[in-house]
This record gives C-alpha cells, sequence and structure tokens, in this order.
C-alpha cells in the first residue's frame, strides 16, 4: 500500500527535502501549512510537517515524530507582524489564511497584553495591505521573509550578527517568535511532523528523512545559495535564516511547545511523539 506524505515546502524546510529521496511505496504532495493540516486531518495523507497547533488541537488522534521540528530560540525572521506606529496602537490586523501556528501564536501575544484589535482574513503583501487601512499585516513563509528583508534590508553578514534593524520605510517588523522568546525564554516551535497515531510511516522513509537532513545540514551553505537564487535574497542572508532553526525537537524545543499548548489550548490531550531514533538506528543496524 502507498504511504503519502505532505510537505510544507518554504525554504525553511529545504535543509531536510531538498536532498529527500522518497523510498518506493511513498508519494508526497505539497502546500501550504493549513493545506497540509487539513490533508492530514482529512486523511489525504498520512504524514506532514504540520503547524504544530493543529498537532496540539488533535493530540488524541495524532501522534509526531520524536526528533523533528521547524523551531527558534529568538527570532525567526519569516513570521512577521508588519505595523506603523506601536503594536498598542493597533485596531485592524490582516492575517494569512496560509498559516494556523502564527494566528494561534499572534493570539497568545495579544492577549498577554491586554490587546483585542480585530482579526480579518486578507491576502496580498504588506505593504500594500497597510497602504489600504490594515494597521498590522501578518505574514508567514518564503514572502515574509523577503518582504522583511525588504523593510529592514539590505545588509550582510555584519550586521545580522550583531543587531538587526527593526524599521524600514516606516514599517515596523515585530518577529513573533522573537516576542515569544521575551515573554518566555523559551524557543518556539512552528511546525512538527505528525501522522495518525495508528499509521506510523515506514522506518524507510525515517531513515531517509534523517538521512537528508544530515546532508542537508551538512551542506548549508550550498542549500542556501540555491535557495537565495530562487528568492532573490542576498546568500548570506539566507543562510544565516537557515541556520538559525533548530530541526531536531530537542528537550528545550519540547518545553516551548508544552508551554505553548498549556497557553494556546488548554486542556489539551497529552502530546504524544512516537518512533524514537534509535529505535531506527537499531533496525537499520548502524
Ligand atoms: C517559521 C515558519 O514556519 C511554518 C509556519 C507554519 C504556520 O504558521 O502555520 C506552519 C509550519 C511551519 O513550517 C514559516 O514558514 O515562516
Amino acid at each position: 500500500m502507498t504511504y503519502r506524505a505532505g510537505w510544507i515546502h518554504y525554504t525553511n524546510v529545504a535543509p531536510i527535502l531538498d536532498a529527500l529521496t522518497l523510498p518506493p511505496g511513498v508519494t508526497a504532495i505539497t502546500g501550504v501549512p493549513t493545506q497540509m493540516n487539513a490533508a492530514l486531518l482529512t486523511g489525504e495523507v498520512d504524514i506532514a510537517n504540520i503547524s504544530a497547533v493543529e498537532f496540539i488541537r488533535h493530540a488524541d488522534t495524532l501522534e509526531a515524530l520524536p526528533d523533528f521540528s521547524v523551531a527558534v530560540l529568538g527570532p525567526v525572521y519569516s513570521v512577521n507582524l508588519f505595523h506603523r506606529g506601536p503594536v498598542e496602537g493597533l485596531g485592524r490586523i490582516a492575517l494569512t489564511a496560509q498559516s494556523a501556528m502564527s494566528v494561534a501564536l499572534l493570539e497568545v501575544l495579544l492577549r498577554e497584553r491586554g490587546l483585542s484589535p480585530t482579526l480579518e482574513r486578507a491576502e496580498g503583501e504588506a505593504e500594500t495591505l497597510l497602504a489600504q487601512g490594515f494597521d498590522g499585516v501578518l505574514r508567514i513563509g518564503d514572502s515574509a521573509l523577503k518582504e522583511w528583508y525588504g523593510v529592514v534590508g539590505p545588509f550582510t553578514e555584519q550586521t545580522i550578527v550583531p543587531e538587526i534593524p527593526q524599521t524600514g520605510r516606516g514599517i515596523t517588523v515585530t518577529d513573533l517568535a522573537e516576542e515569544w522568546f521575551y515573554l518566555t525564554g523559551r524557543p518556539f516551535v512552528f511546525a512538527v511532523w505528525a501522522y495518525r497515531k495508528d499509521n506510523p510511516p515506514p522506518p524507510a522513509l525515517l531513515s531517509e528523512m534523517r538521512r537528508a537532513r544530515r546532508h542537508g545540514l551538512g551542506s548549508l551553505g550550498e542549500v542556501a545559495r540555491q535557495h537565495a537564487h530562487k528568492l532573490g535574497l542576498p546568500a548570506d542572508v539566507v543562510q544565516h535564516y537557515l541556520w538559525n532553526f533548530r530541526y531536531h525537537l530537542e528537550e528545550a524545543d519540547r518545553l516551548g511547545l508544552s508551554e505553548f499548548a498549556a497557553r494556546a489550548v488548554p486542556g489539551h490531550a497529552p502530546l504524544q511523539f512516537g518512533l524514537h531514533p534509535s529505535e531506527d538506528v537499531l533496525r537499520a543496524g548502524s
């Protein structure tokens, strides 16, 4: 029987997915986070990297791989609230229908500050929507990364490490993962690789994912160069963006995930992680 994967294939997943060769009997489709969330829940796919909040909401039926994540400790650069003026004064914020996680995170951060602006779905570029009367625009993924650089750039690696500006052209960029870090001191997990509990991935897919990730992280400069070309961004900026991610769902990431779960989905079922890496290593005989 075929095992179907669904990949959110934003640039931030390139270090895992670019070198992946699907084993025999595994197929894959790609889409934006909300599409992959829905595809996993309806059974259109069997495994997907989904918005972590959807994994939490459906913890009764889903399980996640124990060692795969898209997470950061501090800024992420691609989950951004673009706004004019202070966050406290924002009346109307445009959300993107592509994302579940950033919306849930924004809600947690607004509640924390006692703010309740109007949240509406609206697609398009942040700058255009701001010109049309929105006070804030939430964007994620590659387009958010490009718009962030368009606002705060240009700069190079020399600027990236010591200090990154947050404003440009009258627009402020609030990085939601950085706000989460200020609030909790913990990593923020955007995505996990989830599957229905009764339908775990075949070991061959898992070991290939781990091989592809080792390869991707071992050649990050090359991965960054290729994607910088596609994105139209400087290679050192994309390399910094990718280098900054935490792809292994380590203990600190799980603490961040649990803290987010408690704040965003009170009363959720216990989070479950299956298929420990050592099992795979033993099966592979290495
Ligand atoms: C950090 C990001 O993470 C993604 C954001 C998601 C969301 O907002 O629902 C889901 C999966 C993540 O891979 C991003 O794409 O900018």
